[in-house]
């Protein structure tokens, strides 16, 4: 029955102060309290209702988004919503649109590379959506190697401009979201050339449409590359195709300031502090055509990579979360078998099969929030650093943000489609709210670098370590426990293959490390103060499972290396066990201290009251097949079958 509690057994099982825990997930009581306004304000109001996304085509679908961004952007300004609270009102209204990526990434690509003048020019227009950015890097040929990609801005000292040009069909920029039919501006990635000289990639802001009527510029040819994975939302984003045919730049519109990391300190929840930001140049071309490389690491030019890298960390833990909110729901709703003397079947969340499924999803996404929240002081400490042009710590950086982007998206993925599995049949409805979720979000596992490549910069970057073993320079950080691995290297010396050939273990090596780095995050959480009854025990026990649960998985690589005995191996197992039927009773709350609000959810299977058979029963009958009791082509095609006319009728 509505308005009944179905999960209020559950809940008054809980062990800890769940309003406590939501303030831990959410970071801060500021942090909560902004969240909870904004996703309730999100939720009841009809402008940005979804729950018939999967019944509209896909122009339907898009011309929606267009609609709902221009609501959100309307709702903004009428309610004076702050940045945090605009940012998090995008994140409730859960549409991928080009909104993200103007925000995500057009604006700190600014704030990254642009120098002052350019910033006070390009941000007020981005800020106000006067403009609509993207950022165009990827091309048809070129994705992954951002030093192969092929579109070229020529210096034409004459004119005091750049030539941006697609010389050939590779070059084809491919991919960014928002430019198919949207952004009026792109930040273009492209091969400098001055005097003849390539000088590598850098960005460059080119106007792509017109502000007056939205036509392409001449020049351009822009459009949409097509429908994208299954039917879900992110078809509605326009992610799109651009070849420039000798198109014309002022020469101000070349990037040329990369001290993105000290005007960056924009957290996930994109409440953006704006730091002093020394002018460190790494290069810039002067009127009279002399390109000036100056002495930091080209690699700052990557800068926004490694903004949103660490973004997509934090945005893995809330993704995870939302899945494992609705399997842990909706195991706690099914009864199947187990029925006796004709009482109630169990509830398969008692299951332990069930419970060796989705306790370590469970545990997996509060340590990606925790490891998330970490990223973000790195990313503002290495911010700091950068103002004192200290780059000692920018190699670390990258590592960890392209190690994390990797390990939790990969692991984001593969645990929404168990989480899917998890729900048995129910799960591959729609109304689950869990194929749309893995649609949409299984991307997250190739763009901002396809997560091989950015383990094998990882490997790259222990390796690099690893060769330094042995001389003054010794390793610290996240990676000072490699010290104790240098006898290893002693005794090993002399057996050196090359990178290449050992790059499948050395990526292996790369995901433990970037394992360890969740797990020593977790803990040093966990020795902080974390006020409300049971919390703190709560969250120990969640971070034994997400080790436990590393250590019973990869128990052949610590066994093989001598690490654990037989008897721990087994000793871990027995412990899981035992952990999981301590987060049983608590399972429930754990899920509540998200604060999903059904409509962020979208999931009938994951409703907060667990009312859920006669949510499907109902929503069954909405669906546009069952508009008419005779299906549309009976006449034409089953009839002719069910009569034998098959073999007279016209088809
Ligand atoms: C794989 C690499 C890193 C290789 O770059 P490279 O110039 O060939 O450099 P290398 O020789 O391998 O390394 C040279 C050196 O540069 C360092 N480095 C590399 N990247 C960074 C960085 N971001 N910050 C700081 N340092 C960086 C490397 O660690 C190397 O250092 P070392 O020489 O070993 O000390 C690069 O090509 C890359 O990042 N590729 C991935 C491209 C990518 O991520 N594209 C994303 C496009 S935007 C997008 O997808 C938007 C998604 C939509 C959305 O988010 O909604
Ligand atoms: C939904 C979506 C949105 C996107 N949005 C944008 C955007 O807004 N702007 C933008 O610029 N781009 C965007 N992209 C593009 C995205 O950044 C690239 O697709 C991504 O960087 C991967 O590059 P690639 O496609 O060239 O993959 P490839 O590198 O071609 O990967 C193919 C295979 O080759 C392997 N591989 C490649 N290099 C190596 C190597 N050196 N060693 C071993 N294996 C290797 C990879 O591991 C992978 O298995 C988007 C992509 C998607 C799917």
């Amino acid at each position: 029955m509505e308005g009944v509690d179905h999960l209020a057994h559950e809940r008054n099982k809980s062990e800890f102060d769940v309003d406590a825990m939501k303030i831990v997930w959410a970071g801060s009581p500021h942090a909560f309290v902004v969240s909870d306004r904004i996703s309730k304000l999100v939720a009841s109001d009809p402008g940005f209702r979804k729950d018939n996304r999967s019944t509209l085509s896909r122009k339907e679908l898009f011309k929606n988004t267009l609609r709902k961004a221009a609501y959100a952007w309307k709702t903004i300004i009428d309610l004076h919503l702050s940045e945090e609270e605009a940012a998090k009102l995008r994140f409730y209204v859960d549409e991928p649109a080009f909104t993200d990526v103007h925000w995500g990434m057009f604006i700190p690509a600014i704030k990254g590379q642009g120098t002052e003048e350019q910033q006070q020019k390009w941000l007020p227009l981005a800020y106000k959506m006067q403009i609509i950015g993207c950022y165009a890097q990827t091309e048809l040929g070129h994705g992954s190697n951002v030093q192969g990609l092929e579109t070229t801005a020529t210096f034409d000292p004459q004119t005091d401009e750049f030539i941006i040009h697609s010389p050939t069909l590779t070059s084809s920029k491919w991919w960014p979201g928002g430019l198919g039919k949207v952004a009026t501006h792109a930040i273009a990635y492209a091969l400098l050339i001055v005097g003849g000289r390539e000088q590598g990639v850098h960005g460059f802001i080119v106007q792509l449409r017109s502000l007056e009527d939205h036509s392409p510029l001449p020049g351009m040819t822009v459009g949409d590359i097509g429908m994208k994975f299954g039917n879900g939302a992110y078809n509605a984003m326009d992610n799109g195709v651009l070849r420039f045919d000798h198109v014309r730049i002022p020469r101000n519109q070349m990037l040329m300031r990369c001290a993105q990391y000290t005007c960056l300190c924009m957290p996930s929840d994109a409440k953006l502090i704006l730091e002093p930001c020394i002018l460190i140049r790494v290069s810039q071309v002067t009127c009279e055509g002399k390109y000036k490389q100056s002495d930091v690491p080209r690699q700052l030019v990557y800068g926004a990579m490694l903004y949103v890298r660490q973004t997509i960390v934090a945005d893995a833990s809330c993704a995870l979360s939302r899945a494992v909110c609705i399997a842990t729901r909706y195991s706690a709703v099914r009864r199947q078998f187990g029925s006796q003397n004709g009482g109630p079947e169990t509830q398969v969340i008692d299951y332990k099969t069930q419970q060796s499924r989705l306790f370590p999803l469970l545990a997996s996404a509060y340590a990606f929030r925790f490891v998330g929240e970490w990223l973000k002081w790195l990313y503002a400490d290495v911010t700091q650093r950068l103002q004192a042009n200290d780059f000692s710590t920018l190699p670390e950086a990258h590592a960890c943000t392209a190690g994390l982007k990797s390990l939790t998206t990969t692991a984001t993925a593969d645990g929404i489609e168990e989480c899917r599995k998890l729900c048995g049949g129910h799960g591959y409805l729609c109304s689950s709210g869990l194929p749309e979720l893995f649609a949409v979000y299984v991307p997250a596992c190739t763009y901002e670098g396809e997560n091989t490549v950015l383990l094998l910069q990882v490997a790259r970057f222990l390796m690099k370590t690893v060769s330094q073993l042995g001389s003054s320079k010794k390793p610290v950080g996240t990676i000072a426990y490699m010290t104790r691995v240098e006898h290893l290297m002693q005794c090993r010396c002399g057996v050196q293959r090359g990178f290449a050939e050992l790059s499948a273990d050395l990526v292996e090596a790369a995901v433990a490390h970037c394992q360890l780095l969740v797990v020593s995050k977790f803990i040093e959480k966990l020795q902080q103060e974390i006020p409300g009854k049971g919390v703190k025990q709560q969250l120990e026990v969640l971070c034994n499972i997400y080790a436990l649960f590393l250590l019973h998985k990869h128990q052949g690589d610590f066994l093989s290396t001598g690490c654990i005995t037989p008897k721990h191996a087994a000793l871990a197992n027995d412990e899981l066990r035992s952990l999981y039927s301590q987060v049983r009773p608590n399972a429930i709350a754990l899920v509540d201290a998200f604060n999903y609000t059904d409509h962020y959810l979208g999931s009938i299977l994951g409703c907060y009251d667990g009312n859920v058979y006669p949510k499907l029963y109902e929503a069954a009958w909405k669906d546009p097949l069952n508009e008419s009791v005779v299906p549309d082509g009976y006449h034409q095609y089953i009839r002719p079958l069910l009569k034998q006319e098959i073999r007279t009728a016209r088809l």
